[in-house]
């Protein structure tokens, strides 16, 4: 492009791209988990009880129980590089940082646990980023994730005298790129797998269901890439919601149930994803592929099949490397 000498190119700002997940814990013991489960449900925006009455309840009851038995369940799923969740961000991130080239810095960070986001962002700060996007990689949007992502992050700024410039990633629960990467891994694995499945399930973390009645738009994003995804197959895909905690009522159907169901009803071969989390953890590997096949085997069901998340596969990250490109448009960077 032609450029009058009195007009110089003006200089790239360097940018940044801040992945955020939730978090786990350092190791599968339970003073690891307890200190993980601490700072995970002190926080407000997950367990919207008034603190006065849940900080005694978490401190006595869930904190002196829970630990030991979550410990237990992440055993099963530890990989020599570490927890699932943290092994597969780092590649993500790292992948990410391929796919960018020079002209994008990426980290990533969690909400919990290590690595900090005000860590990871006074990094990106210290780096030169004058423009950073926050990107919580959770597709659809929830004020129990998105949100308090988010806050973590505008909280840090809230302690600089000089903020770089911030954006924050939508949700992308009906993004095209999302459902198509979806739907193809989906059409990939029925193909590599030795039996054609009676339905399949998609299963999305759970949340207390006055969250909906609240105006929180979570129920209704995880509907609607059910729909868009059955829509995609040409198939029914049923939804359903798993991690049940605590006693109020959740979202439903939950998953546990409808496992325990499906047999009865005629359906015996299934095959079950976990399209709501970006990368696989103990929620996925353990609860869905150890305890939810026993689930749905023992009501009788004969072929259980689980569709691990889109991680650091090609697709998974050719999708992500898209939708946050979409979000640092006009920030001079080099497609
Ligand atoms: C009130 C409790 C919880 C709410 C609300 C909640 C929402 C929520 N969580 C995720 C994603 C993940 N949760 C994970 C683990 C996990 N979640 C809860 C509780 C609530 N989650 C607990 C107590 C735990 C810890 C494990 C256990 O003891 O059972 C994980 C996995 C973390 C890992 O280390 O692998 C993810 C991911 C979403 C998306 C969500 C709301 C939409
Ligand atoms: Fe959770
Ligand atoms: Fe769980």
């Amino acid at each position: 492009m032609m450029r009058p000498a009195d007009h110089p190119a003006i200089p790239s700002p360097k940018v940044g791209v801040l992945l955020i997940n939730l978090g786990t814990p350092d190791a599968p013991e339970a003073g690891a988990v307890r200190r993980y489960l601490k700072q995970f449900l002190s926080d407000p925006r997950v367990v919207e009880i008034p603190q006065i009455l849940w900080q005694p309840i978490l401190r006595g009851a869930v904190l002196t129980t829970r630990p030991k038995k979550s410990a237990h369940a992440y055993q099963q799923v530890w990989r020599e590089d570490g927890s699932p969740l943290a092994a597969i961000t780092r590649l993500q991130a790292q992948a990410l940082k391929d796919a960018f080239g020079p002209g994008v810095l990426v980290d990533y960070a969690m909400r919990y646990g290590r690595p900090a986001i005000a860590e990871r962002l006074l990094a990106l700060k210290a780096a030169g980023c004058e423009r950073i996007l926050l990107a919580p990689l959770y597709p659809q949007y929830c004020a129990a994730t998105t949100a308090t992502a988010n806050d973590a992050a505008f909280a840090v700024l809230a302690g600089m005298r000089w903020q770089p410039a911030v954006r924050t990633l939508p949700p992308y629960h009906d993004d095209p790129a999302y459902i198509d990467a979806l739907a193809t891994s989906v059409r990939e694995e029925l193909g590599r797998i030795d039996f054609e499945p009676e339905a399949i399930l998609a299963s999305f973390h759970g949340m207390p269901a006055r969250t909906l009645a609240l105006g929180d738009p979570y129920h209704c994003h995880c509907q609607k890439t059910g729909r868009l995804l059955a829509e995609a197959l040409g198939r029914d895909v049923m939804v359903s919601f798993q991690s049940r905690f605590g006693r109020a009522k959740w979202l439903e159907p939950a998953t546990d149930t409808v496992l325990e169901a499906l047999p009865g009803r005629g359906i015996k071969r299934l095959l079950i994803l976990a399209p709501g989390f970006s990368a696989d953890c103990l929620e996925t590997l353990e609860e869905l592929n150890i305890r939810g096949r026993e689930q749905f085997t023992e009501a009788g069901g004969t072929h259980f099949h689980y569709l691990p998340c889109l991680n650091d596969t090609a697709p998974g990250i050719a999708m992500l490397r898209s939708i946050l490109a979409r979000e640092l448009e006009g920030w001079n960077v080099r497609p």
